[in-house]
């Protein structure tokens, strides 16, 4: 099935913009599992039976797998979240952009091995780097548009000659000419409500992945307020907010309680958009 499709059931099926982010960090785990990188799917596995009924995605961050030689682990996850969440689409946050034939072998990465069902790539290194995904049929390609840091602004920020700043032209690029059969979406970051209400300008129907809120301090509410609309799909991600809630046996609880209100506070926004954007 599309991406799109499977992120608009899920949103419809779960009444949710939130997406967990698995972000496993060992030193962060609860006591019992802390600091044992074999535990990470265990960890992750638990959060995942925990929110599965509240999110409309989760959203793997290859690094944390990675960093520990955890990729059969991370392996282990995606099989697991077919198996028992199979109504909720999964994102591989990697973040990869390579010239085509390395990129080949990245998208061949999320989409064979890891059987994602959408990838975040940086788009700096222009069309060619991102073609070879689009040769997975149905897969979601999510680039790099205004990230949620600080140090975003550094290049995204910079003016081109036509007078527009470089996430502008991202998101036009995007929303145009690189949507060839429109599986194309956008990172922006909750941190900045104002770019992504200029993101949702330009790219009106994208599906956007918005992380920021928990950790960062991103405002769900200004969030939902600047990037939603019925037929414009956005992902709110949280990790650590949700993931670290808690550092007792119950952890896996406390991580849906703060899933738990942060969906509400997702949905109280979306009611609250006036009826001429909603
Ligand atoms: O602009 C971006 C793009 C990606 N991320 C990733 O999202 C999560 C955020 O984690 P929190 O704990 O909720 O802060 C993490 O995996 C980042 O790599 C981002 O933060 N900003």
């Amino acid at each position: 099935m599309h991406f799109a499709s499977q992120l608009a059931r899920a949103c419809a099926r779960h009444e949710s913009l939130l997406c967990v982010g698995l972000d496993p960090d060992p030193a962060k785990f609860p006591a019992g599992l802390r600091g044992d990188p074999s535990r990470i799917f265990d960890f992750c596995a638990r959060i995942v039976d925990a929110t599965k009924d509240l999110v409309c995605a989760f959203k793997p961050q290859i690094a944390y797998f990675a960093a520990h030689r955890a990729e059969d682990q991370l392996e282990q996850l995606m099989a697991y979240l077919r198996r028992n969440a199979p109504e909720v689409p999964v994102i591989l946050d990697a973040k990869r952009g390579d010239i085509g034939n390395t990129a080949e072998q990245y998208a061949r990465e999320a989409f064979e091995r890891y059987q994602a069902d959408a990838v975040t790539l940086s788009p700096y290194m222009g069309f060619d780097s991102i073609e070879p995904y689009l040769k997975y049929d149905g897969k979601g390609l999510i680039l790099l548009c205004r990230t949620s840091n600080p140090g975003g602004s550094d290049l995204q920020f910079q003016p081109l000659a036509n007078g527009e700043r470089l996430f502008e032209e991202v998101a036009r690029l995007a929303a145009g000419k690189w949507n060839r059969d429109g599986r194309l979406g956008l990172v922006v970051g909750a941190t900045f409500p104002a770019e992504l209400a200029r993101v949702r300008e330009l790219a009106p129907t994208l599906p956007l992945l918005i992380p920021g809120v928990g950790a960062q301090g991103g405002d769900a509410a200004a969030t939902v307020q600047a990037g939603w609309r019925p037929d414009a799909p956005i992902i709110v991600s949280s990790s650590r907010a949700v993931l670290y809630a808690g550092s007792g046996e119950d952890f896996a609880q406390q991580a849906r309680t703060v899933a738990q209100a942060t969906r509400l506070e997702l949905q109280a926004a979306q009611k609250a958009l006036p009826a001429r954007l909603s």
